[in-house]
């Protein structure tokens, strides 16, 4: 009792341990490895030894093209309260949080263990000693935030809903829970140490105690798409390569046709332009019964090699697929082939931004694995990038018959902020 606050504010969690070189503020804070949400990665990538760390602030919210990161804690939250001051005095406490613990710093300027031992702390101390370890956190808002299942506008934002912002279709063979799926808010956290990424969603969550209750959430690892030409291609929990046909950060164009939403799209989210929507599908894999399929049935169900990843035509892994190519008794990359169902010539060239993660939830009653994969995707349109793709999917794909979409939900994800300003303060001016 009595301690007097010190400066934690201006120690990074390193310097709490004294381990580390101790940082002057937020803005000289870990500068070797430091990029914005927009550039390309530092050399190296993401690596935990470079440790880099992603300005929250910049033009895009980081953790779209940002070099996905091997970790992830995603949370949807349903707002809590009726006012819509408080729903921004949160969204101005999360901004500050968020730009606090991706540089490396506790979550509040006191820190977890510097204010009064009457007080609970300002950060909850499970990263002290952690570096940023490329945390982005990245916000993004749910149709149920501007309408409430009656359809009643929740705090005065109904006018500026987008017409994309609806509740995902159900789609067929989908077997959703709903404790599973929707949310007014989302927090997206990626990182390359799980223990950083916890601890930004679970300070976010404390933060938000009263004004927001976790609805669900998904911890991911192995990310299973490469978003930048820097990155490997990971491996899905099927074995195969996942996230070679990506689109990249480094792939200007593509991005602003199939990512960013455009300022013509739609007049009612003029809030919206420079964003993106979030596709999240929890979708459980049957591992057990695919772990029993033969490699050549295992690789016609995918459309490509299990070792190289090469399109099954041939070639290497970023060879372009041939879809003519006969094969015995039919096209060589059979007709219901997961990549020939999504392949951008079947859905008038829709791309999607793929950033999703493994998961593995312990097991099930039958003692089965519950695992899967937490399918993250960034459209610049749902209807048109991500709707009919997983229609052809669910009707026609071999896959479908070892895969069960458990979790669904749509995020409306708001571009970048400058200085002083909190995520999505352009849904309120
Ligand atoms: C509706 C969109 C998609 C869902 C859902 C989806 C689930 C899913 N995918 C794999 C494995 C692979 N997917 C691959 C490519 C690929 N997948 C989608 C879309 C969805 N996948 C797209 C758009 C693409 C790219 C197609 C292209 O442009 O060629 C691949 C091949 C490698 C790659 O390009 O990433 C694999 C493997 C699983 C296991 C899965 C559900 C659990
Ligand atoms: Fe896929």
């Amino acid at each position: 009792m009595g301690r007097v606050r010190g400066e934690a504010g201006r120690v990074s969690r390193r310097g709490l341990l004294g381990g580390g070189v101790a940082v002057a503020g937020v803005a000289g804070a870990f500068v070797t490895g430091r990029a914005t949400a927009d550039e390309a990665p530092p050399a190296g990538g993401a690596s935990a030894s470079r440790a880099p760390s992603y300005d929250f602030r910049g033009v895009r919210q980081a953790g779209i093209v940002t070099p996905a990161q091997d970790r992830l804690h995603f949370a949807a939250l349903d707002v809590v309260t009726d006012s819509r001051e408080e729903l921004m005095t949160l969204l101005r406490a999360w901004t500050v949080a968020a730009e606090r613990m991706t540089t490396g710093l506790p979550a509040g300027e006191i820190g977890p263990v510097e204010g009064s031992l009457d007080l609970p702390p300002d950060d909850t101390g499970e990263a002290i000693g952690l570096a940023a370890s490329g945390l982005t956190i990245t916000f993004g808002f749910g149709p149920s935030l501007f309408r409430d299942a009656e359809g009643r506008d929740r705090f005065g934002l109904a006018d500026r809903q987008p017409e994309a912002l609806r509740d995902l279709p159900h789609f067929p063979a989908d077997l959703l829970d709903p404790a599973r799926s929707g949310g007014d808010l989302c927090i997206q956290a990626c990182a390359d140490d799980p223990q950083v990424a916890v601890h930004a969603v679970r300070n976010l969550v404390r933060i938000g105690f009263g004004t927001t209750s976790v609805r669900w959430s998904q911890l991911g690892f192995g990310r299973t798409s490469s978003t930048s030409v820097t990155q490997d291609t990971p491996r899905n929990l099927f074995g195969f390569k996942d996230g070679t046909a990506n689109v990249r950060a480094e792939e200007a164009v593509a991005l602003e046709e199939n990512v960013w939403v455009g300022s013509s799209d739609d007049a009612s989210a003029a809030w919206l332009v420079g964003g993106s929507y979030l596709v999240a599908r929890r979708i459980n894999m049957t591992i057990e019964v695919w772990d029993r399929q033969p490699l050549g049935d295992q690789e016609a169900f995918v459309g490509r090699t299990k070792g190289s990843g090469a399109p099954l035509s041939g070639g290497e892994e970023l060879s372009t697929p041939d879809f003519a190519m006969p094969g015995r008794g039919g096209p060589i990359i059979a007709a219901d082939a997961h990549v020939r169902i999504v392949h951008p010539d079947q859905h008038g060239g829709a791309r999607m931004l793929r950033r999703g993660y493994n998961f593995v939830d312990g097991t099930d009653a039958l003692g089965g694995l519950d695992a899967g994969l937490f399918f993250v995707a960034y459209v610049r349109d749902p209807r048109t990038g991500f709707t009919p793709v997983q229609n052809a999917m669910a009707k026609h794909d071999a896959l479908m018959e070892y895969l069960k979409t458990t979790g669904s939900a749509l995020f409306a994800v708001p571009p970048g902020i400058g200085p002083d300003e909190f995520v999505g303060q352009a849904l309120f001016d």
